[in-house]
C-alpha cells in the first residue's frame, strides 16, 4: 500500500511528525507549515527531507491544498485563544483566523482527507471554535472522538493535560466511540472503567478520573498560585501548600504505575551549573515553586516561559536529594534574608534542561536543536510542542 500522505499544519518543531514516526505508520509528510522561522530551523534540522512551507496557513490557496492530495491532517492550532488565563478570544481572536480558514477550505477540497487529528489546550472543548470544527466534520461526513489526556496516563511523570480530536471519513464509528463525551483515558485502558467514570458527560465538566492538579491546572500557564495566596494562613502546612495538595503529591509519588523522573534526567555534571536557579529567584519565588526530586513521579506542565518566568511554568529539580524540603522551609519566613538564602541554597535547585523536557515529551535522543538555538529559545519551542507518545498512540487508534 502507498504511504499515507500527511499534511502537518502548525508544525513547530515537528512533534506531530515525530509522533507519526513513533506510531510506525507507513506515511510521508508531504508538507509542514509554520510561520515561525526558528521553529522551522529546528524542524529542518530533524526532518531535512520534509518540504517545509514557511508561510501562513491562510496564505495557502485551495488549489495548493488540492495539489498536495493529502490523506491525513495533523494539526496543533495556536492555544492562546482558548487558555483559561488568556483572554479567551476564541473565534474572535486573530490567532484563530487560520483555523477558521482551514474549516472553510475543508469541505471545498477536491478530495477530503481520510483522517484528521487535532491537539489543543484544555478549554478548547468548550469553545465556539470546537463547535465550528464539529459542524464542519459533520458536513463532510467524518466520525470523531474527543479526548482530554495527560502523559501521566502513559506512565510518564509529567502533567500536560491537552484536548485531542481524532476523526475519520465515511467509515465505521470507532469501536469505543462515546458521542458527545470527552474521554479522559485511552480506550484500551480498562474499557469498563472508561464507561463508568472516565468520561466527561457534558463538555467542560471535569471527570472524576483526572487528578485534582489536572482539574485545576491551567493548560498553558501552569497551576494558578493566586488562589493559594488567598487561603487563610492556617490552611498552609508549609510552602503555601494545603494539606490536600501535599497529600496529592505524596500519592502521586507512590503511584508505581508512573515512572520516576530520574529515568528522564541527564547526568549531573559541571555544565549543569548554568541551570541553577539565580539567588534572587530563590528568595522571591521559593514558596511558589513546585520542587521535585529525581525519585518523584510527577512534574507540572512545562510551558514556553520556563526558565524565564519562575512561577507556574514548570517544576524545578532538587538535586541535593538528601536534604529534607520540610526542614528547609520550617520557620524560614522568620529568618533574615541571608540565612533564608543559605537554607534554600542547600536544596541545590535547578531547572530541568531542554534535553530533559524533550525526554519527558518523548522526543528520541537523536532529536536535537541546531547549535545557534539558545536555551531560552529551546524552552519556548518545547513549551509549545506536545507529548509524542500520547499523539503516537492516538494516531495508532485513529488508523487501527
Ligand atoms: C501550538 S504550536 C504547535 C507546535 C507543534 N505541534 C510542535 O510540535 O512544535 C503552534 C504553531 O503554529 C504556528 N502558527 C501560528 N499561526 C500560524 C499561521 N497562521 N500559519 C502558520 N503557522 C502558524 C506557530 O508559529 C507555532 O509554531
Amino acid at each position: 500500500m502507498a504511504p499515507l500522505r500527511v499534511l502537518e499544519l502548525y508544525s513547530g518543531i515537528g512533534g506531530m511528525h515525530q509522533a507519526l514516526k513513533e506510531s510506525c505508520t507507513s506515511a510521508e509528510v508531504v508538507a509542514a507549515v509554520d510561520v515561525n522561522t526558528l521553529a522551522n530551523e529546528v524542524y529542518k534540522h530533524n526532518f531535512p527531507s520534509t518540504p517545509l512551507w514557511a508561510k501562513t496557513i491562510e496564505g495557502i490557496t485551495l488549489k495548493e491544498f488540492d495539489r498536495l492530495s493529502f490523506d491525513m491532517i495533523l494539526m496543533s492550532p495556536p492555544c492562546q485563544p482558548f487558555t483559561r488565563l488568556g483572554l479567551q478570544g476564541d473565534v474572535s481572536d486573530p490567532r484563530t483566523k487560520s483555523f477558521l480558514y482551514i474549516l472553510d477550505i475543508l469541505p471545498r477540497l477536491q478530495k477530503l482527507p481520510k483522517y484528521l487529528l487535532l491537539e489543543n489546550v484544555k478549554g478548547f472543548e468548550s469553545s465556539s471554535a470546537r463547535s465550528e470544527l464539529l459542524r464542519t466534520l459533520a458536513t463532510c461526513g467524518f466520525k470523531y472522538q474527543e479526548f482530554l489526556l495527560s502523559p501521566t496516563c502513559l506512565g510518564i511523570p509529567n502533567s500536560r493535560l491537552r484536548y485531542f480530536l481524532i476523526a475519520k471519513l465515511h467509515q465505521e464509528p470507532f469501536s469505543f466511540q462515546a458521542p458527545g463525551q470527552v474521554l479522559t483515558s485511552f480506550p484500551d485502558q480498562d474499557l469498563e472503567d472508561l464507561f463508568k467514570d472516565k468520561v466527561i458527560d457534558k463538555v467542560g465538566e471535569a471527570s472524576s478520573s483526572l487528578s485534582s492538579e489536572e482539574k485545576n491546572l491551567d493548560p498553558d500557564i501552569g497551576p494558578d498560585c493566586s488562589s493559594k495566596k488567598s487561603l487563610p494562613k492556617g490552611a498552609f502546612l508549609f510552602k503555601l501548600e494545603t494539606v490536600k495538595e501535599m497529600e496529592r503529591k505524596h500519592d502521586q509519588d507512590n503511584d508505581s504505575s508512573i515512572q520516576m523522573l530520574k529515568d528522564f534526567l541527564e547526568e549531573e555534571n559541571e555544565e549543569m551549573s548554568r541551570y541553577f536557579l539565580p539567588l534572587n529567584s530563590l528568595l522571591r519565588y521559593a514558596f511558589l515553586l513546585d520542587i521535585v526530586k529525581p525519585t518523584c513521579r510527577r512534574s507540572t506542565c512545562f510551558t514556553k516561559g520556563y526558565g524565564h518566568y519562575v512561577e507556574g511554568t514548570g517544576s524545578v529539580l532538587q538535586t541535593a536529594v538528601d536534604v529534607q524540603l520540610e526542614s528547609v522551609f520550617k520557620h524560614i519566613e522568620d529568618l533574615p534574608e541571608e540565612e533564608k538564602l543559605m537554607k534554600l541554597s542547600t536544596l541545590k535547585l535547578r531547572y530541568f534542561t531542554p534535553r530533559e523536557i524533550a525526554n519527558l515529551h518523548g522526543f528520541p535522543l537523536e532529536f536535537g536543536f541546531p547549535d545557534k538555538v539558545t536555551i531560552k529559545q529551546c524552552y519556548r519551542l518545547l513549551g509549545n510542542s506536545l507529548n509524542v507518545p500520547v499523539v503516537a498512540k492516538l494516531i495508532s487508534i485513529l488508523l487501527g
